[in-house]
C-alpha cells in the first residue's frame, strides 16, 4: 500500500503508457483477426501419445469427408538403393526419410516412374502419428502434371515434381482438439520394433480388453483402492512386455474408466486437446495453400490463406536430416556386367544426376549436410531475391517440437548417428503478408547463380517436340472429359500411334483385396482420387457412344506367396473415358531430363553453424 502511495506520482504516465500498449496490441489483435479469413484449423502441437513427438490436430468441429488442412505434393525418389549403395551394391547408408516416406504404390501414379520409387510426401503426409484404433484421417491419391510446361521451351521443366493434390480427409467426424492419426500399416511397426518397443496393433487391444475384463472381476474392490492401484501398477510393470500390455492403459484410474466405457473411448478422450492449448503450445499449419506460382515457370507456388504480421511464424518446418549429400547421386551403369543375381551395377565414375529430392532441401556451400522440411505447404514457397517475404530461422526451442539446438555445435557425423529428426526451422514472416500474396524465399545467392546460368545454357533435349506427356492426354472425371479429344482405338492406332513413351492403362473396379474379382456389369469406376485404385494395361478395343469404350485388360495373377505367375485377359466394355488414363513409361517423363536443374536451397551464413562445416 506504501510502495503504491509513494510511486504514485508515476501513476498517470504508467497509465498512460498501458493504456496505450493495450490499446494498440487489441487493436493489432483485432485488426489481424478482421484481416484473417479465419482463425487457424490445423495445428502442430506435442503428440498424446506419450513420447512420440509431434502430432497434429483438428482445431474446428469437422465431418466425415472434410478435408484437413491444405493437399501436399510428393517428390518422387527413384532406385535410391541401386544409386547409393544399399543393400543389392553390399553397401550400407542411413536414410532418415525411411521412417516418413510412404511406398509409391500407394500414393499414385509415381510408381510408374521407376523400378524401385519412394515417395516424400511433406505435411499431412508426414507429421501426423499412428494409432491403430483411433486411425481417422485417409490421405488421398496424387494428381500428376507438369503445372503446363514443355521440355521443348520451359527450363524449368523437371526441376518440380508432377505429383500433388494429396490431401488429409477426415474418415470419421472428428471433435475440435482431436489428434489426427493415420493407419501406417502394422508392417511399419514391426519392422521398427527394436527402436520403438511393442506397440499395440489392432488385435492387441482385444486382448487388452479381455485382461481388464479379468482384471474388474477380480472381485478386490473391497480390499480398497490402493491395493487396487498396486495391482495395476505390477501388471503394467510385469517384465514379460507384449503388445497387449502395453495397449492397457499406464494409470489405474484410466484403467477404471477404461472398464467403464473401454480402453478405446479413454484413448480417444485423452486424444483430444482444448483449442486454447492448442494456440498455447503448437504452431499453425494452414497458413499456406498451394496455387499456380505467379512466376512463370516456376511450377506451383505458397499463397497465404489469411493475414501474417511481420515477425510471426507461418509455418514451422521440421526436417529429416541427411548428413551426405552424394546419397542424392544418380549413377549410369556399368556396360555388360551384372551382380551374381542378375541386377545392373552403377557406374561411380558416371555421375547422371541428382534425385529431384535436392531441390526440396537446404544445404550450404561448406557442408554435405541436407535439411529437408516436411512442414506443411512449406516445399511449395519458391525463390524470390527482389522481394521475399519469409527468411528461416532455427525454431526457438521453448516453442519448437523437436528442435535441439545442442545439435547445431555437434558435428555431421553426429547427425548421421541421429536415427530421428531433432532440427526444426520456422518460416517467419519478415513483412507484414496479406491474405492470397504469394510467399517467397530468398533461396540465397548460389541457388539465385545457379539458376541463372541454367536459363542461361538450356537448350532442349533431342526431340522434345514429339514428346506428349501423359497428362497431356488425361482427363479426370466426366466433366474434364467433355473438353478431351476422344481417344483412339487399337486399329486407329496403328494409323496414328500415341507417343512410345506411352502406355494405357484403364481402371478396374475390384474388391476384397486378396481376391480379384472383375464383374464388367458393374458401374464402379474408381474416382482418380479414390482409395483402392488398381488400374492395368489395356487396348482400347472400340468407341462407343456416350465416350464410353470397350477394352481389353491385361490382369495380372499371383500366387499365395505374391509371386506373378501369369496374366489373364479380361475384356470390359463401356468404360468411361476418364477410367482410361495414359502413363509415361518408366524412366521417361520429365523427372529423369539430364537437362533439369538441381539445386538445393541455401541456408543462410548467418544461421549455419560453423560445426557442420566439413567441406572446405
Ligand atoms: C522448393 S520447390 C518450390 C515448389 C515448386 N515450385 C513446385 O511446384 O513444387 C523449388 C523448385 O521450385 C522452382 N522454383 C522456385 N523458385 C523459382 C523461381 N524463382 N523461378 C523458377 N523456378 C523456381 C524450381 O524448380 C525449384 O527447384
Amino acid at each position: 500500500m506504501r510502495a503504491f502511495h509513494r510511486n504514485s506520482s508515476y501513476i498517470p504516465w504508467i497509465a498512460r503508457f498501458l493504456s496505450h500498449m493495450l490499446a494498440s496490441s487489441r487493436s493489432e489483435e483485432l485488426e489481424d483477426k478482421l484481416r484473417s479469413t479465419e482463425t487457424c484449423r490445423l495445428f502442430m502441437a506435442p503428440s498424446t501419445i506419450p513420447n512420440a513427438g509431434i502430432g497434429v490436430f483438428t482445431a474446428v468441429d469437422m465431418q466425415e469427408g472434410g478435408s484437413l488442412g491444405y493437399p501436399d505434393l510428393a517428390i518422387p525418389v527413384t532406385d535410391l538403393d541401386w544409386h547409393n549403395g544399399g543393400s543389392r551394391q553390399g553397401g550400407d547408408y542411413h536414410w532418415l526419410w525411411k521412417d516418413y516416406d510412404w511406398l509409391s504404390s500407394v500414393i499414385g501414379d509415381l510408381s510408374f516412374e521407376a523400378e524401385e520409387v519412394v515417395a516424400c510426401i511433406p505435411g499431412i503426409g508426414a507429421m501426423p502419428n499412428c494409432h491403430f484404433r483411433l486411425s481417422n484421417v485417409k490421405e488421398s491419391w496424387t494428381r500428376y502434371d507438369t503445372a503446363g510446361l514443355h521440355r521443348s521451351k520451359d527450363p524449368g521443366v523437371g526441376a518440380f515434381t508432377g505429383y500433388h493434390g494429396r490431401e488429409g480427409i477426415a474418415t470419421k467426424d472428428l471433435k475440435e482438439g482431436s489428434e489426427l492419426f493415420v493407419d501406417y500399416g502394422e508392417h511399419w511397426f514391426t519392422l521398427r520394433e527394436k527402436e520403438l518397443g511393442l506397440v499395440p496393433v489392432a488385435e492387441s487391444y482385444v486382448d487388452a480388453e479381455l485382461v481388464l475384463e479379468k482384471f474388474h472381476s477380480l472381485g478386490l474392490h473391497g480390499k480398497g483402492e490402493v491395493a487396487m492401484s498396486e495391482l495395476w501398477d505390477l501388471i503394467k510393470s510385469f517384465p514379460y512386455k507384449s503388445r497387449a500390455l502395453s495397449a492397457l492403459p499406464n494409470l489405474y484410474e484410466a484403467a477404471n474408466r477404461a472398464i467403464e466405457v473401454g480402453i478405446k473411448e479413454t484413448e480417444l478422450e485423452s486424444s483430444i486437446r482444448s483449442v486454447e492449448w492448442l494456440h498455447k503450445y503448437g504452431k499453425c499449419l494452414d497458413n499456406l495453400r498451394p496455387g499456380n506460382s505467379t512466376i512463370v515457370g516456376a511450377g506451383r507456388g505458397a499463397f497465404a490463406t489469411r493475414f501474417i504480421r511481420e515477425g510471426n511464424v507461418v509455418a514451422p518446418a521440421p526436417l529429416v536430416h541427411i548428413p551426405y549429400k552424394e546419397q542424392l547421386l544418380i549413377f549410369g551403369e556399368l556396360e555388360s556386367q551384372f551382380t551374381p543375381e542378375g541386377f545392373t551395377i552403377r557406374n561411380t565414375s558416371d555421375v547422371r544426376g541428382k534425385q529431384l529430392l535436392l531441390n526440396y532441401c537446404f544445404g550450404h556451400s561448406k557442408s554435405t549436410l541436407l535439411l529437408c522440411p516436411y512442414g506443411s505447404g512449406t516445399a511449395f514457397i519458391n525463390h524470390n531475391r527482389q522481394v521475399p517475404n519469409v527468411k528461416i530461422v532455427w525454431s526457438d526451442e521453448r516453442r519448437a517440437m523437436i528442435h535441439n539446438s545442442t545439435w547445431l555445435t555437434k558435428s555431421v557425423d553426429f547427425l548421421e548417428d541421429q536415427l530421428s529428426p531433432g532440427l526444426e526451422f520456422d518460416f517467419v514472416a519478415i513483412r507484414d503478408i496479406e491474405p492470397g500474396d504469394e510467399v517467397f524465399l530468398d533461396y540465397g545467392v548460389e541457388w539465385d547463380n545457379s539458376w541463372s546460368a541454367h536459363l542461361k545454357n538450356w537448350k532442349p533435349v533431342e526431340n522434345a517436340n514429339n514428346y506428349e506427356d501423359a497428362s497431356q492426354l488425361n482427363c479426370l472425371d466426366k466433366v474434364s472429359c467433355q473438353g478431351m479429344p476422344a481417344l483412339r482405338t487399337y486399329e486407329e492406332q496403328l494409323e496414328k500411334p500415341y507417343s512410345d513413351q506411352l502406355a494405357i492403362y484403364c481402371y478396374f473396379n475390384y474388391w476384397d483385396g486378396r481376391e480379384m474379382i472383375w464383374n464388367d456389369e458393374l458401374d464402379d469406376w474408381r474416382e482418380p482420387s479414390g482409395e483402392n485404385q488398381l488400374k492395368y494395361p489395356c487396348n482400347i478395343l472400340m468407341r462407343n457412344a456416350g465416350r464410353l469404350y470397350n477394352v481389353d485388360l491385361t490382369v495380372p495373377l499371383y500366387d499365395d506367396d505374391g509371386f506373378h505367375v501369369s496374366d489373364i485377359i479380361v475384356e470390359v466394355k463401356d468404360v468411361p473415358q476418364w477410367g482410361i488414363q495414359f502413363i509415361n513409361r518408366q524412366y521417361s517423363s520429365d523427372l529423369f531430363l539430364r537437362n533439369a536443374f538441381r539445386h538445393e536451397m541455401m541456408i543462410p551464413d548467418s544461421i549455419f553453424p560453423e560445426s557442420w562445416m566439413n567441406l572446405s
